[in-house]
């Protein structure tokens, strides 16, 4: 008789949470349903359309953005909450700043990339103690002041360094896959910044950043596949994600347990790995080695992926627009003396790295979840639990907000009448949580450009449209093949300031 009450107690605890879980489901299908969009099959909405086009994901949304305005939905009713995305200025501007409580980092982002990013500032929430101390401590070091400490010892180091390796191939008249160089560099800076040592070899080979890129694109592919929790142990994608992660955390923990190894001094290295084992010994915050590996896994995906795939987009406009170059190469041919102030004055590169992060935004996608019902500032309806997303490739390629939206046009950005918040333009995201590297990556980004361009030309081989990887971070499938040339001595100093005059 027990049995029998506790059975059926059980059974309709049971029933109640599966009717509460698909009323909530029930509820944002209906509040999607009245938004524009595309047209879904019954349970599976646009989940096909999503897993056709997750290989021209950004070139699909652009399109839907153009049919069916700038808010419309994509429903994904039973198996997933669906997405509102919206790319209007004012409703970014209401999600990133004016309630921003209310638009977190969504579940499906930490159980997505949980293998990947753990908990890394990327996939948390402000509530967490831990994103305000992987926020503080990245602030720290990667700031402008930063720059300055390191300009002459690692900036210039690692930049000449990738300038005579590059030097040497285009005197042999070889092609490189410049993707590849970007990373090696970038991984260089961000690793001896964050981790005050050099880089571990591996970490700069064609193989270990095959196996970042796999990884990235394994696990964007999760979102149109929620089936991967249930069936991970017959998916080889899975078990390859596993793989991958086994090598990338082996040599994430070697570097920690190495640093553990070393004799501790009294005086606390600045760099981001001595404080975090700093903060751990002393127990101001509950650091165990896997929340370091994820603090770790920031940088690497912070410093490393978005200024790599910065400079690649901009070698990439630069090689197709003959004009921009010739003038930024006289720009470039005036910089006598690299650092700070020189760097500052670099305004027509200024202006064509923003220019190419325009049409190319190293981070293309942003993703939120609304935890209670609102209105946003154009009276879409957002129901709790529904996804919210942005895309900075799709608003920074609106021709209604943009003249000549898809020409790359650098000499946009040299009037100073013309600028845009960060809510209309929001490469490096916006309000509590912009990017906190901004500064920085801005005057990292000039001064390689500047080094590589005082001496080299680059031409892209592969004269077609480029396709679009899958993940975190822009890049093209396959990465990019270039032809260095070596410039032909430059220009005297003060013929070329007297040519940039005119
Ligand atoms: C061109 C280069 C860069 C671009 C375009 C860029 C863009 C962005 C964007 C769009 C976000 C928001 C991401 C999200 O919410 O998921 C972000 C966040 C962040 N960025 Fe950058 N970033 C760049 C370079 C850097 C560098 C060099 C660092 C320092 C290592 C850095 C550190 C961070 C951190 C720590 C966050 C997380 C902020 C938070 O969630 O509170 N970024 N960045």
């Amino acid at each position: 008789m027990l049995l029998l009450f506790v059975g059926t107690i059980g059974l309709l605890l049971f029933l109640r949470s599966f009717i509460l879980f698909f009323q909530d489901k029930y509820r944002i299908a209906c509040a999607l349903r009245r938004l524009p969009g595309p047209d879904g099959l019954p349970i599976l909405g646009n989940l096909v359309q999503l897993g056709q086009h997750m290989n021209d994901l950004h070139l699909w949304k652009r399109q839907l953005a153009l049919t069916f305005g700038p808010t419309y939905a994509i429903k994904v009713d039973c198996i997933m909450d669906g997405s509102i995305v919206t790319n209007k200025p004012a409703n970014i501007e209401h999600i990133l700043c004016t309630n921003c409580s209310n638009y977190v980092k969504p579940k499906i982002i930490q159980e997505v990339c949980k293998e990947v990013m753990g908990q890394s500032i990327f996939a948390i929430n402000p509530d967490s103690p831990l994103w305000a101390c992987q926020r503080k401590l990245m602030a720290n070091m990667f700031s402008v002041n930063s720059f300055r400490k390191y300009m002459d010892s690692v900036f210039l180091q690692s930049a000449t360094t990738t300038v005579d390796s590059i030097l040497s191939i285009a005197q042999q008249g070889q092609c490189i896959n410049i993707e590849t160089t970007l990373l090696t560099l970038t991984t260089n800076i961000a690793f001896q910044i964050g981790f005050g040592r050099s880089v571990p070899e591996l970490m700069t080979t064609d193989y270990f950043h095959g196996l970042f890129r796999e990884a990235g694109s394994i696990t964007a592919n999760r979102f149109t596949r929620p089936w991967y929790k249930y069936f991970s142990w017959c998916m080889p994608s899975e078990r390859r994600l596993k793989a991958v992660m086994k090598q990338i955390d082996g040599v994430l923990y070697d570097i920690l347990a190495a640093r553990k190894a070393a004799p501790a001094t009294d005086v606390v290295s600045l760099d981001i790995l001595s404080q975090l084992l700093d903060h751990q010994r002393r127990g101001l915050i509950d650091l165990n080695d896997k929340v370091i590996r994820d603090t770790m896994m920031t940088v690497m995906l912070a410093g490393r992926e978005t200024v790599a795939s910065g400079l690649l987009w901009i070698i990439y406009c630069i090689s197709k627009h003959p004009e921009v170059e010739s003038k930024l190469l006289k720009e470039v041919d005036c910089v006598t003396t690299m650092d700070y102030n020189s760097m500052a004055e670099l305004t027509y590169m200024e202006a064509v790295m923003k220019e190419t992060w325009r049409l190319y935004p190293p981070t293309p996608l942003e993703l939120k979840a609304a935890v209670a019902d609102d209105i946003l500032p154009d009276g879409t309806f957002v129901p709790a639990g529904v996804n919210i997303e942005f895309s900075p490739f799709v608003m920074n390629r609106d021709p209604t907000r943009w003249k000549d939206a898809e020409k790359f046009v650098p000499e946009r950005w040299l009037d100073e009448n013309f600028q845009p918040t960060d809510f209309e333009y929001p490469v490096f995201n916006a309000g509590k949580r912009k990017c906190v590297g901004q500064r920085i990556a801005m005057l990292q980004t000039k001064f390689i450009l500047c080094k590589l361009y005082q001496q080299l030309r680059f031409q892209v081989v592969d004269p077609s449209e480029p396709k679009f990887s899958l993940g975190i971070s822009l890049f093209p499938v396959g990465g990019m093949m270039v032809q260095p040339l070596v410039r032909s001595k430059p220009m005297s100093i003060k013929n070329s300031l007297s040519a940039v005059a005119a």
